[in-house]
């Protein structure tokens, strides 16, 4: 049913994760079937990119009738390997960091954050927020022993990229990096780079531009 993902446009695949959450939604109320126009008005999407984004992924919905929710979010939760867990590590353990590891994904049951890295905390580690903690000088072979993919980055600026560069001698596959830093990564590894400051300026532009 799915296209080849090369093909998906990167702006499609953005969206997917909220198109999961909605379609859960609607699930759970009870609905067996949605149109693009629902959709549409429950997430502030226009119907015509649901449509599109829909046929990328090849679901096509049937006129007069909508989508198949049951199918919807089988296909996403296929999609967005929702069966499968992802081990998370978090590196920086100060304000935003300690937050990240009390919030620690509790919507989505298989993303967790499982070990972190703090200059704070001792070799030998130490539990905060339930999860274990270590000094970063164990980087390397705490990765390793926990099967982190992805690290969440929320140090310091000054030391981003000295963190990347040791990420980068591991077999993570991406960074949610929350320090404003342009990092510099090879190319095994993508970076998703969310900088709360552009994001304010954006909306603080469209604002004005109405
Ligand atoms: N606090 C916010 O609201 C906010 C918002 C957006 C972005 N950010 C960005 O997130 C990052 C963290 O911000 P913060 O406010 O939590 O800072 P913070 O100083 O409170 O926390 C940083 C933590 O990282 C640790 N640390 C320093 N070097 C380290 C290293 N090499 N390895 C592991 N841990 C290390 C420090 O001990 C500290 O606990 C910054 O880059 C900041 O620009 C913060």
């Amino acid at each position: 049913m799915l296209h080849e993902p090369t093909k998906i446009p990167q702006a499609t695949t953005k969206r997917l994760p909220l198109y999961y959450r909605f379609i859960q939604n609607f699930a759970n109320a009870g609905q067996k079937r949605i149109s693009s126009q629902e959709l549409s008005e429950a997430m502030k999407i226009d119907s015509a990119t649901i449509r599109r984004d829909f046929s990328y992924l090849g679901a096509f919905g049937k006129k007069g009738y909508g989508y198949d929710v049951q199918g919807l979010l089988e296909f996403f939760r296929k999609t967005l390997d929702q069966d499968e867990a992802t081990n998370v590590a978090l590196i920086g353990v100060g304000h935003l960091g300690s937050a990240f590891l009390k919030y620690n994904f509790q919507r989505n049951h298989n993303t967790k954050i499982v070990l972190a890295f703090d200059t704070n905390s001792p070799l030998e580690g130490e539990r905060i927020s339930g999860i274990d903690t270590y000094h970063p000088d164990r980087i390397e072979e705490k990765i390793a022993e926990y099967g982190i993919e992805v690290v969440i980055l929320t140090v310091p600026s000054r030391s981003a990229q000295e963190v990347t560069d040791r990420l980068a001698k591991t077999d993570i596959k991406g960074i949610l990096n929350f320090t404003p830093v342009r990092i510099a990564v090879p190319e095994h590894i993508r970076v998703q780079t969310i900088d709360l400051s552009v994001e304010l300026q954006t909306l603080i532009y469209q604002i004005k531009q109405q």
